[in-house]
């Protein structure tokens, strides 16, 4: 990849320059207390070689999908608290993105010191869709950097967004690829060349309208396509089943029962589910066949004959890749699936990747051996997109293009 790395503007000297990171910081909470830091974990080796080096940081990152207004709730302030603790020095956090207290926040940086600006997603600009909208918050970025600033764009989970901090803001401040893009990049890679066969992937989680989309362009390149979690859901209405309250992307439907038609070798679907009567931990729970979800349950996990039959695929692969918990992991009564396909994987002794921020949170949370998988990715849309072939729009701009 012709990019300019952070080796470059480590070699250039960054001792007294304002350098803005952008990071993925979108750990999974409960209330503010977060419940895996494998990101801020992934993000601190780029962030301390450049505090190291003397440079003033600015970490940007996003924390959930806050509709373009700041909401407590996706403060970044766990975040900047995990992150001081890991770098062993504060990390003050801006009450704003790039208002007056970013601005104070910056100016006021030591060399070596670290700021984390509040959450990208308070400004409506981020993730808008016109363009000049977006340079507009690429130029205030900018801004806080002054003269000398760069950027290294190390936020791997989020190089699939076409957004103002991941994506506008290299094209006007000189910019570079972080460690973490790269080291993801380069594994990553090991799967779209010629990956072993039998290459299994499995499919879950609630970005449903985000992944469906890729199940298409990755059918014809592995040999099983194992579907569970949200998504799961669509395609069982597909086969004309009831789900009750599951999840259900209704526009996809018909694609999904074209899918299962023309490539019914390869897709496997839950033949039991575990159904609640509410999205609780405490709610009403049975286990029933696929075709037999009751009106107004909603089925968060898949069904115990469905796990041992994703396990024996998982078994007999050479290459696994896996994006999306199998159930609501986070709910102990909807955790077995998960659990069960995760545990497959890690004994396979296949080349395995794990990817996303919850399914890389539920191999920790849930106790699997992390060794055993070959490579936990921070990223699982981007990961998928990257597997599907298609442009990342945040390392593309690295590279002069999109
Ligand atoms: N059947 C289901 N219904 C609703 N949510 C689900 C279901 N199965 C899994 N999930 C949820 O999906 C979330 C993770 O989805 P996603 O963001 O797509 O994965 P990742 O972060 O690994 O890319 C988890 O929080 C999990 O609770
Ligand atoms: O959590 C993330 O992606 P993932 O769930 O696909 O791993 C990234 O932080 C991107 O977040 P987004 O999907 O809200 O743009």
């Amino acid at each position: 990849m012709a990019v300019k790395t952070l080796e470059d503007l480590l070699a250039e000297g960054v001792s007294g320059r304002r350098v803005l990171v952008r990071s993925d910081l979108n750990v999974p909470l409960d209330g503010s207390v977060i419940t895996d830091d494998g990101r801020v974990r992934a993000a601190l080796p780029t962030i301390k070689r450049l505090a190291d080096a003397g440079a003033k940081v600015v970490v940007a990152a996003h924390l959930g999908r806050p509709k373009g207004t700041p909401e407590a709730k996706y403060s970044l302030r766990p975040v900047a608290d995990r992150l001081g603790e890991l770098l062993g020095t504060p990390v003050r956090l801006a009450g704003d993105v790039v208002g007056e207290q970013a601005r104070a926040v910056v100016a006021d940086l030591a060399d070596g010191a670290v700021a984390l600006l509040e959450n990208v997603r308070f400004d409506p600009r981020e993730t808008s869709k016109v363009a000049d909208e977006r340079a507009g918050l690429a130029r205030d970025l900018a801004a806080l950097t002054g003269e000398g600033g760069a950027f290294v764009s190390d936020g791997f989970g989020v190089v699939h967004r076409k957004q103002a901090s991941v994506y506008d803001v290299a094209r006007v401040l000189p910019a570079y690829a972080g460690g973490l893009v790269l080291a993801e990049l380069d594994v990553l890679s090991r799967l779209t060349g010629d990956p072993q066969r039998p290459y299994v992937v499995v499919l879950g989680g609630s970005k449903v309208s985000d992944k469906l989309a890729v199940i298409e362009a990755l059918l014809p390149k592995v040999d099983r396509l194992l579907i569970g979690g949200g998504m799961a859901f669509t395609f069982l209405a597909a086969q004309g089943h009831g789900v009750g309250a599951s999840l259900l992307e209704q526009d996809y439907v018909e694609t999904a029962r074209k899918l299962l038609a023309e490539h019914a070798d390869k897709i496997v679907v839950p033949t039991d589910v575990v159904v609640a009567d509410s999205f609780a931990a405490d709610a009403a729970t049975d286990t029933v066949a696929a075709e037999a979800i009751p009106a107004g349950w909603m089925g968060l996990d898949i069904g115990p004959r469905t796990t041992e039959h994703f396990a024996a695929e998982v078994a007999a692969a050479k290459t696994v890749f896996w994006n999306g918990p199998a159930g609501v992991f986070e709910m102990a009564p909807f955790a077995a699936g998960t659990k069960g396909v995760a545990q497959a994987i890690a004994d396979s002794g296949a080349f395995s990747v794990v990817g996303g921020g919850d399914s890389a949170a539920a191999v920790r949370v849930l106790g699997l051996p992390e060794e055993k998988f070959s490579h936990i990715s921070t990223g699982g849309g981007a990961s998928l997109e990257y597997l599907e072939g298609k442009e990342l729009p945040g390392v593309a701009v690295l590279e002069g293009g999109a």
